[in-house]
């Protein structure tokens, strides 16, 4: 149990010994110290209900309260209960923290099984900002299901199915550089996409010409879908390259392709079952009726008025759509794989598509927690979207690069001994956990405006900061004689105090990022725990002191160590023994 789960739980049995039933008395920890460490307003919701004074009520309460010495209380305002935690409650559970392998925290995923859609980018196209995006939050989003006790199931849903296949095919085999293709197949590819995309733009016959090489890769064509099945194989390797270069893995890479045979028949289902039926030659998945039109996703306002607003998922020519290909995804991740939740990582403008989705999937039987975890877009300094200076959309691994790079000038000034090697295997742990902090300290949801001074400069609020705060804590082990033996924690200080309190928060504020899939609570626990190891290290000396009170220290340097890298870890992010 954590301290919190502790003082509720002496609270609850405190309410139902006065009140005489069990009642709902919520603890949180408190914004403001000057109000104790935890917080509640039971008293205040329970004297409303039953029409009493709240003060009387949490004078009651506060007097048969039993808290075994953890805390003290006090009430304040209106009746608030206040509790005060006692230092030496502060010290035993941080020393025990030290010793356990969760850190203090609670397990609560009980087998659950969670299937993460991330990343997901589309194949011979530019893994583009939005899929910076998607990665690193995706993979911070399944580390800490999966340390909470969730069974995660990590699938990039790769797009290797859609109608630039028909622009691939003719640019493979008209205008292909093999020396390019060998060299970097992902630029290749990319490249012939490009240009044979702006051919059709002047050219009706290239685009004709196009449609009928998709037509045969559809068809089955043999020539095509070997041409087809290599763009997927090299895509493949080349995306592998860069997750291994993010550490970022996938349990499976069941690409839109994945479900073809799927789509007839799921689409004759839809229209047996009566979830769907045909307008214009077309299968539609039209509104149930049963919502409100401002909450129904088969509804669109328009200048008339409330109007239908379908999903198709057989188009009149047969086609199938990206919506048909995620029903049956769905319909896999559910019935194969038994998933509990599936969670899709991906950006707001698909926010539409996710809840006809979900709509349509709820219809059709399909149950399971589902959940767009959306996120807005990357900005410029210049406040518009991210952009290269010939106006592409920004490609993830030129940005790996350059932070990369920028990290390795910096290290390189500040450690002049250091090998051109060893600045550069420290410099790809600083500028790569730089990127990914920069996504995860912030609301998803808000656009964000990306600065590369910002994001690696050593003071503020950034990896390489959280990074540096831990290796000063290593080199104080460093300048250690002898070895060193964790002790029990003697907290006099205010800073100490304060700085355990921060340490055993740590099983506090995890759980709650599932709340709402927000891996930014984790950033800001983090930062403020290095804030509060600064201010301890400032006011506190720990080579220097006394014999019992140095053990003390050490052992609290040694804790906030193992929490900041235990956490950054969750994020993605490593931490170098120097820099
Ligand atoms: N099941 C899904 N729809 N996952 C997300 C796929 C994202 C899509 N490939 C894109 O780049 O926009």
């Amino acid at each position: 149990m954590t301290l919190q789960q502790e003082i509720e739980v002496a609270l609850s049995a405190a309410f139902e010994k006065v009140v005489g039933e069990k009642v709902s008395t919520p603890v949180v920890a408190s914004a403001d110290l000057r109000f104790g460490d935890y917080q509640s307003n039971a008293a205040m919701a329970q004297a409303k209900q039953r029409r009493t004074n709240p003060r009387a009520l949490a004078q009651q309460v506060v007097d048969a309260i039993e808290l075994g010495g953890i805390a003290t209380t006090d009430i304040a305002g209106p009746g608030f209960i206040n509790f005060k935690v006692t230092p030496e409650a502060f010290a035993k559970r941080a020393r025990r923290q030290l010793d356990d392998p969760r850190l203090g925290v609670p397990s609560l995923g009980d087998g659950r099984r969670i299937v993460v859609d991330f990343s997901a980018p589309n194949v011979a196209k530019p893994m583009h900002v939005g899929h910076i995006r998607s990665t690193i939050l995706g993979d911070s989003l399944a580390r800490i299901a999966e340390f909470l006790g969730f069974e995660v199931i990590r699938d990039n849903h790769i797009g290797d199915w859609g109608t630039q296949f028909g622009m691939i095919l003719h640019g493979w085999k008209t205008r292909l550089n093999h020396e390019a293709l060998e060299t970097d197949p992902i630029v290749e590819l990319v490249r012939v996409y490009r240009e044979v995309n702006a051919a059709t733009k002047d050219d009706p016959a290239t685009l004709d010409v196009c449609k009928a090489e998709l037509v045969k890769l559809q068809a089955g064509d043999e020539e095509n879908l070997a041409i087809w099945q290599q763009c997927i194989d090299l895509s493949k390797l080349g995306l592998q390259r860069i997750y291994d270069r993010l550490d970022v893995k996938f349990d499976y890479w069941l690409g839109e392709s994945f479900y073809n045979e799927r789509l007839p028949g799921l689409v004759d289902e839809f229209l047996e079952k009566e979830l769907a039926r045909v307008s214009d030659g077309a299968v539609c998945i039209f509104s149930s009726g049963e919502l409100q039109d401002e909450q129904d996703p088969f509804r669109i306002h328009k200048e008339d008025g409330w109007q239908d607003n379908p999903a198709i998922i057989r188009k009149a020519d047969g086609g199938f759509l990206y919506a048909t290909t995620d029903l049956a995804t769905v319909e896999y991740r559910i019935d194969e794989w038994k998933a509990d939740e599936v969670w899709y990582v991906v950006g707001t403008p698909q926010q539409l598509h996710f809840r006809q989705l979900f709509d349509a999937c709820a219809r059709w039987g399909k149950d399971g927690e589902f959940h767009h975890i959306a996120f807005g877009s990357i900005l410029g300094e210049d406040r518009k979207l991210m952009k290269t200076r010939s106006g592409d959309n920004v490609q993830l691994v030129d940005v790996l690069e350059e932070a990369v790079d920028r990290s390795a000038k910096v290290i390189a000034e500040k450690n002049p001994n250091l090998t051109e090697e060893e600045i550069r295997e420290i410099a790809e742990v600083v500028g790569i956990g730089a990127v990914k902090f920069a996504e995860l300290s912030q609301n998803r949801l808000t656009d964000y405006v990306f600065s590369w001074d910002r994001m690696l400069a050593l003071q503020g609020d950034t990896a390489p900061y959280l990074q540096y705060s831990d290796v000063r804590i290593r080199s104080i082990f460093r300048k250690l004689d002898g070895d060193f033996q964790p002790a029990e924690l003697q907290l006099g200080e205010d800073a100490e105090i304060h700085l355990a309190r921060m340490l055993i928060r740590y099983g506090e504020v995890l759980p709650t990022i599932l709340d709402d899939h927000r891996p930014n609570l984790l950033a800001n626990y983090l930062l403020e725990l290095a804030r509060s190891f600064h201010s301890f290290f400032e006011a506190c000396p720990v080579l220097k002191a006394e014999e019992d009170i140095r053990s003390s220290r050490l052992t609290l340097c040694a804790l906030t160590s193992k929490v900041l890298r235990h956490g950054l870890g969750l994020l993605g992010i490593q931490c170098p023994d120097r820099m």
